[in-house]
C-alpha cells in the first residue's frame, strides 16, 4: 500500500494511519471490502477477528508488504514502522546486540542497542546466541529490536501468541510500558479480547472485510477482570466475535 499501491500516499503528520475504502481480494475472495481505518499518534488500537478475516492481510497492507492493495489515503513512510511478528524472527547467526542494531547506522548505535536490551530487562545478555533465549526472551528482544529505531507506528501480528500465559501477562506489562515511554501508534492484531481490553485504547472488530466495530478502552487503570465495566466490554467484544454467551453459559 502506501506509495506502493496508487492511491495511498504517506502521512503528513495528521495521523498514523488513515486509510479510505481499502479492498484486497485473492482470486475471487475479497479479504478487506472497502475497509476504513485511522490511527492517531500515539494511539494503541488493538485488531481483532475471526480467524480468517484478513487482520493479518491488513497488517502487512499498512506494513508495506503487499503491493496489491486498492484504496486511498495517507500512511505512515515504511522508514518510520516496525512489524513484530508471533515468532522473533532472530538471525541466529548473530548475537543479541547485532540482532537489536542490525541496519542501524551512527556512532550511538550500539549505546542505542545496549540501552534497547536494558529497557526489555535482558542487561547483560548481549553477547548471547538467541538460540540460548527462551520464547518469551526472544520476543523481549524482537520489541528491542523495533522500538530502538523509535517507530512512529508498530505493527504487531499476535506477538505474544505463541507464549504461556504467565509470560504473556509480563509480555504486556512490558509492552505498556515501552508504549508510554516510546508513543508510537500501535497496532495489535490479536485473538485475545482480554488482552485487547488491558492493553488498548481502542478495539476495533474485522468482520466481512471492513470494520465492524470500533469501541474505546474508557476502563480506569489498572484494567482488572473483577469489574463490572470490564466484563461488559468483554461481552460486548465476544458478542462481536460471534460468541454465543448464553450457550457458552449453559456449557459451563
Ligand atoms: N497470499 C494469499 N493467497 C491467498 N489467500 C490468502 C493469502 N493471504 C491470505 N489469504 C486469505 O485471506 C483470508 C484472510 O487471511 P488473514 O491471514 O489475513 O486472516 P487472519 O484474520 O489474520 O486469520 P488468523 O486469525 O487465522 O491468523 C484467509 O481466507 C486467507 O486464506
Amino acid at each position: 500500500m502506501a506509495t506502493h499501491s496508487g492511491g495511498l500516499t504517506e502521512a503528513e503528520g495528521a495521523a498514523a494511519v488513515r486509510i479510505r475504502n481499502v479492498v484486497r481480494s485473492f482470486g475471487q475472495r475479497t479479504v478487506l471490502d472497502g475497509l476504513d481505518l485511522t490511527i492517531a499518534p500515539g494511539e494503541f488500537v488493538a485488531l481483532l477477528g475471526r480467524s480468517g478475516s484478513g487482520k493479518s492481510t491488513l497488517l502487512r497492507a499498512l506494513a508495506g508488504l503487499d503491493h496489491d492493495v486498492a484504496g486511498s489515503g495517507d500512511l505512515t513512510s515504511p522508514e518510520h514502522v516496525s512489524v513484530v511478528f508471533q515468532d522473533a524472527r532472530l538471525l541466529p547467526w548473530k548475537r543479541l546486540l547485532d540482532n537489536v542494531v542490525l541496519g542501524l547506522d551512527g556512532p550511538l548505535a550500539e549505546e542505542r542497542g545496549r540501552a534497547a536490551l536494558d529497557e526489555v530487562g535482558l542487561a547483560g545478555r548481549e553477547q548471547a546466541w538467541p538460540v540460548e533465549l527462551s520464547g518469551g526472551e526472544q520476543q523481549r528482544v524482537s520489541l528491542a529490536r523495533s522500538l530502538v529505531r523509535e517507530p512512529q507506528l508498530l505493527l504487531a501480528d499476535e506477538p505474544f501468541g505463541a507464549l504461556d500465559a504467565l509470560t504473556r501477562i509480563r509480555m504486556h506489562t512490558l509492552l505498556k510500558r515501552l508504549c508510554e515511554r516510546h508513543r508510537p501508534a500501535v497496532l495489535l492484531v490479536t485473538h485475545d479480547v482480554d488482552e485487547a481490553i488491558v492493553l488498548a485504547d481502542r478495539v476495533v472488530v474485522l468482520d466481512r472485510g471492513r470494520i465492524a466495530a470500533d469501541i474505546p478502552v474508557v476502563l480506569p487503570a489498572p484494567r482488572r477482570h473483577g469489574s463490572t465495566e470490564y466484563a461488559s466490554l468483554r461481552d460486548r467484544l465476544l458478542v462481536q466475535l460471534g460468541v454465543d454467551l448464553v450457550e457458552e453459559d449453559s456449557a459451563a
